[in-house]
């Protein structure tokens, strides 16, 4: 049952009302007895008055039903029919009337949901949106509930989305109210907007992109003492520039299967290729991670999720809330994670609440043996480790000062082979993370995609809640994609005509829009490369003990990349070559790198080819990296490097 106006025959319109009034007051402004003309009128007054208060009443209870159902095509129906006609006063200041008697006894979330609504009316009258922005600001300063909070932020970021003009009364109210808002209202209110992909920056600020400095001073303290007070337990496998540490045997088996059978059991595993690469699959969006992910969000109460929390704790002396959920990571054959640090980007909506990621425990569930691949291998540290289950290594992500360290920059190895490489990710933050039973942690979890644009539904919107998408529904984004790269990435005329014919349900304004957002999304992404690429260098000299990658040294300066291609192709699959040149001269250095696709391929070019001629010369052909030493060090298992 929607609320329909009355049959324009029985709305008592303006014209009417106004010579009613004239007529009213000119009778009554004698002091005469009362007329029958006089009797009549206020017969009639009586009569309108009874309809508005019932039109008023139907208004009322029809906005209250949509809003408890969060019914959006009713509640726009209903605004849509005020909005073109709210130049009708009459019609106008029945909604006014209707919203100012509901508001008070709204929840922050309902007027949210509202405020959303009213975003995709066409609802242009600004008296309404004041009403609305008034009421805004005194439910924002009552909320305390992340939930309503979130929802008050999507419906705001979706006003700035839809209807500019009219965010700037918003944006007036909210200014004004979170100048007495509460660090933790703010924080979640400037989470959602930028999650909605709206950050306000020149509202809300920036979240902070460090660890506090105490807290961060703190625990290196404790990573540096840790091997000294646990001597049996813990190894330094790099000092400088910062501590990499590693615990054999640190979570015991059962734990490790344990985990393992949840993750299973539950189904909780989503392959990383699903969020990114797969469905945005287009050039622009490259996966880095092709293992699966499992988040542990909501078994506290599990045994082994229990114990490994609070052993980590313990073992770095922070609170256990400073622990996000644990996150498992699964590779299969060929799977791997490209270079990353484990902080989060500066754009990072989640630095609001969760604050940086300021240590890493990650914890092998399973063994690696020599030669499946699956090593974790730190380029900057020069640093490589076989897994083996239940061994757990430790850093700091952040400097001493809580400052974000990229020579924490690493990778996961391609698994070769048959064997499953498990691990799991203890995230530490130098904060109390929030209780999270309203935080939307990942798309599989219960709940999740309640924060999403409301036009954006689970499961369609891609992770980070659209912001990969720039707010838009998956969908659409696909479409205006897919057509971009028809018009080889260059929005021309031909480019918006064509959309403008596919996609009839967006206007040109928000296609253009989406174009501005992507330009800014790429740039972001560029520069992100752009600093993963400074390290390429250091990267590459740090190749871990790896059982694919020869080096092959003393070449002649003359050789050149075809000459080894043709020497070294016939013993397999050569996935990468790499022959530095001298900058000056444009000569060979003198050495090159060689990746193959398996460690037996590598071995025969490896025997066959050292010692063997190149353009005459002999060449020596070694692994890039030496086994790990024997002897003393021997357990430490910290790599050297081969080549200088
Ligand atoms: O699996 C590994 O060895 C590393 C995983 C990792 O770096 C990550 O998930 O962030
Ligand atoms: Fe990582």
């Amino acid at each position: 049952r929607l609320f329909l106006p009355p049959p324009s025959a029985t709305v008592p319109d303006i014209p009417d009302r106004l010579e009613f009034s004239q007529r009213k007051a000119a009778a009554t402004a004698t002091e005469e007895p009362p007329t029958k003309e006089k009797e009549m009128l206020v017969e009639v007054e009586e009569g309108l008055e009874n309809a508005a208060q019932d039109y008023l009443a139907d208004l009322k209870q029809e906005i209250n039903e949509a809003l408890r159902d969060r019914n959006e095509t009713s509640l726009v129906t209903i605004l849509n029919h005020y909005g073109p006609r709210s130049e009708d006063a009459w019609l106008a200041s029945l909604l006014m009337q209707a919203l100012k008697d509901l508001l008070p006894g709204m929840f922050g979330a309902e007027l949210g949901f509202l405020v959303t609504t009213m975003a995709y009316s066409e609802i242009r009258a600004v008296p309404v949106w004041h009403v609305l922005a008034e009421a805004a600001i005194e439910a924002a300063l009552l909320e305390t509930h992340p939930r309503a909070i979130t929802e008050m932020a999507f419906g705001f970021a979706w006003v700035k989305w839809q209807q500019p003009d009219l965010f700037a009364l918003l944006h007036v109210a909210f200014s004004s109210c979170l100048k007495t808002a509460t660090e933790e209202q703010k924080n979640v209110f400037a989470w959602a907007c930028t999650r909605a992909g709206q950050p306000a920056t020149r509202m809300l600020g920036k979240p902070s992109f460090k660890v506090d400095m105490n807290t961060a001073g703190k625990l290196w303290d404790r990573l540096k003492s840790l091997p000294k007070s646990r001597k049996s337990e813990v190894q330094t496998l790099k000092k400088d520039p910062l501590p990499l540490l590693m615990m054999p045997e640190a979570v015991p088996m059962m734990h490790c299967d344990a985990l393992i059978k949840l993750a299973n059991d539950e189904k909780l595993w989503v392959e990383s290729s699903e969020l990114t690469s797969k469905h945005l699959d287009c050039d622009l969006f490259v996966s880095s991670r092709s293992s699966s992910t499992a988040v542990l969000a909501w078994h506290d109460s599990n045994p082994s999720v229990k114990a490994v929390r609070s052993w980590a704790a313990h073992i770095l002396d922070v609170p256990e809330n400073f622990i996000e959920p644990l996150q498992l990571v699964r590779y299969t054959d060929g799977q791997h994670i490209g270079a990353h640090m484990d902080w989060n980007d500066e754009r990072d909506p989640d630095l609001w609440v969760f604050g940086q990621r300021m240590a890493t425990m990650l914890v092998y569930l399973s063994t690696m043996p020599e030669g499946s691949g699956g090593e974790t291998s730190f380029g900057r540290l020069g640093v490589s480790v076989q897994p083996q289950k239940g061994t757990a290594l430790v850093w700091p992500n952040v400097d001493e000062t809580g400052k974000p360290e990229r020579r924490t920059i690493h990778s996961a190895r391609h698994v070769e082979g048959d064997k499953v490489k498990y691990a799991m990710n203890i995230w530490v933050h130098g904060q109390k993370q929030p209780d999270n039973s309203w935080i939307k942690w990942h798309r599989s979890t219960p709940g999740a995609g309640e924060y999403s644009l409301p036009s954006v539904s689970f499961p369609e919107v891609v992770e980070h809640g659209g912001s990969q998408t720039g707010g838009w529904k998956y969908a659409d984004h696909k479409a205006f994609m897919e057509r971009l790269k028809l018009h080889k990435h260059t929005p021309t005329r031909g480019f918006f005509e064509h959309l403008y014919h596919e996609m009839p349900q967006i206007s040109s304004v928000e296609i253009i829009d989406h174009v501005h957002w992507l330009a800014d999304y790429m740039y972001h992404l560029a520069q992100k490369q752009w600093n993963l690429d400074t390290f390429i260098d250091e990267k590459e000299q740090a190749k871990p003990i790896s059982s694919s990658v020869p080096v092959c040294q003393q070449l002649t300066h003359q050789v050149e990349e075809d000459d080894l291609d043709e020497a070294f192709r016939p013993f397999g699959d050569l996935t990468s070559l790499h022959l530095p040149l001298d900058r000056m001269t444009g000569f060979a250095k003198g050495y090159c790198m060689l990746e193959y696709r398996t460690h037996a391929e590598a071995l025969a070019a490896l025997s066959a080819m050292n010692g063997s001629k190149l353009k005459g010369k002999p060449i020596e052909v070694d692994w890039l990296c030496k086994e790990p030493q024997t002897g003393r060090d021997a357990r430490s298992r910290s790599p050297h490097k081969n080549a200088k």
